[in-house]
């Protein structure tokens, strides 16, 4: 056996009242309720309340969380001026990263010496309902178009669509974002929700958190991998070349998108949602293709390597049947981890001890005299 956890498997880092991700009979819930009770019953802004205050809300409270939310949408002129400004083939989830980071720049509540609590459940409120306009205006920005008016009176899956778009989605269209919002919101110890709280447990700032949240979430390893599975639907570009595809990237050692996880050693169960609403969507579109690929490369994947799809495989095909850009997809998972990445920071905040492994050091043991520059 290894002498230490490669990749910290199996290592628990904390402790956690949010998500609970049940590995060996793929079982996820948050706050105690299971995620399909969730994904039937709830909002994703009465999950926000739950992972926030962990408790589901009663009617007016959720009206006033709506209306916190809501009202907490724009941005400041300088971050405006800043998605204006940046490069239009910059990835959308680099400029989420540093537009969240400006954010702590304009915002006197995160300079706080102290872990301040409910400034800090405030500035995780603004990030939950700012992330989505950033991922939005820069699109809009880029695309050569004005950023809509903000407004007050859509859900944010509805407002979120209504702002990249340019028009109101159908109801179908924002309670599949919806769903797709309530399914990404937490999931215990990712390497993302990690780097949140390896960053606040040195008491720094929420913004700074995030940012770090931000920028591991963006790896082909981890969140990265939705853009990655169309790209691959696309490069194989039809369903009788699945197979041949699928066994070249195996013999070569290639990673597949969108297939195995850490934990669940059974099919992923945000993926069977998923896979509802994108065999849903591909019907309605009468462009079946995507889902057959994938379904090819799913029962491929199952029979020769054991290994199932994960959240990231079927909800590429959701949002590129939403008609959302490729490289938006990965930021439409921060929009809603960010809800999650919050409440983790809060509880870290609440019982807080800084973070701080070994490493196996396996570098030369015997100390060397220094030679001089010039005989090296
Ligand atoms: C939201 C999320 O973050 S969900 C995960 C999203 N990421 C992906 O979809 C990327 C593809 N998947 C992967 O890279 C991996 O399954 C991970 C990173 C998710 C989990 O990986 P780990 O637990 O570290 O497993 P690891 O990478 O060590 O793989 C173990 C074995 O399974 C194989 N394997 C795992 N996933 C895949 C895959 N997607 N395609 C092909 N082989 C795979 C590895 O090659 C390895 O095989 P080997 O033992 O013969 O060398
Ligand atoms: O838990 C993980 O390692 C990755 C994952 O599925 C998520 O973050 O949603």
């Amino acid at each position: 056996m290894s002498e230490y956890a490669r990749g910290l498997e199996g290592v628990i880092a904390n402790e956690s009242s949010l998500s609970n991700v049940i590995g060996n009979i793929g079982e996820l819930s948050y706050v105690g309720y299971h995620i399909d009770e969730l994904v039937k019953n709830c909002s994703y802004e009465e999950v926000i309340f739950l992972l926030h205050h962990n408790r589901l809300p009663n009617q007016s409270e959720l009206t006033a969380f709506e209306k916190g939310l809501r009202s907490d949408r724009n941005l400041p002129q300088q971050v405006i001026d800043f998605l204006k400004s940046a490069p239009k083939e910059a990835s959308p989830m680099d400029v989420l990263r540093t537009a969240v980071s400006m954010l702590g720049l304009y915002d006197d509540r995160a300079a706080i010496g102290e872990p301040d609590l409910d400034k800090n459940a405030a500035i995780a409120l603004s990030l939950c309902a700012k992330s989505a306009t950033i991922v939005a205006a820069f699109h809009r920005f880029r695309s050569g178009q004005e950023l809509p008016e903000i407004r007050e009176d859509l859900t944010e899956a509805q407002h979120f669509l209504y702002l990249i778009n340019g028009e109101v989605p159908s109801d179908t269209a924002a309670r599949i974002l919806d769903v797709a919002l309530i399914l990404h919101a937490d999931h215990g110890m990712n390497a993302s929700t990690f780097s949140a709280r390896v960053t606040i447990a040195t008491l720094s700032d929420m913004y700074s958190a995030i940012t770090a949240a931000i920028g591991t979430l963006k790896g082909p390893l981890h969140g990265g991998a939705n853009e990655g599975v169309i790209h691959m639907l696309k490069e194989i570009g039809d369903l009788d070349k699945v197979d041949e595809w699928v066994e070249g990237k195996l013999s070569r050692k290639e990673k597949i998108m969108g297939i195995g996880h850490r934990v669940y050693k059974v099919l992923d169960p945000r993926a069977p949602h998923l896979r509802r609403l994108a065999i849903q969507l591909t019907e309605e579109l009468g462009e079946p293709k995507w889902i057959k690929m994938s379904e090819r490369i799913a029962e491929i994947m199952r029979e020769r390597k054991k290994l199932e799809a994960n959240v990231d495989f079927y909800s590429a095909t959701v949002y590129y049947s939403l008609g959302i850009p490729t490289d938006l997809f990965t930021p439409i998972f921060a929009i809603s981890r960010t809800s999650g990445w919050t409440a983790h920071v809060l509880e870290q905040l609440r019982d807080n001890r800084l973070y701080r492994p070994l490493t196996k050091y396996t570098g030369p043991k015997t100390l060397s005299p220094v030679p001089p520059i010039a005989s090296r």
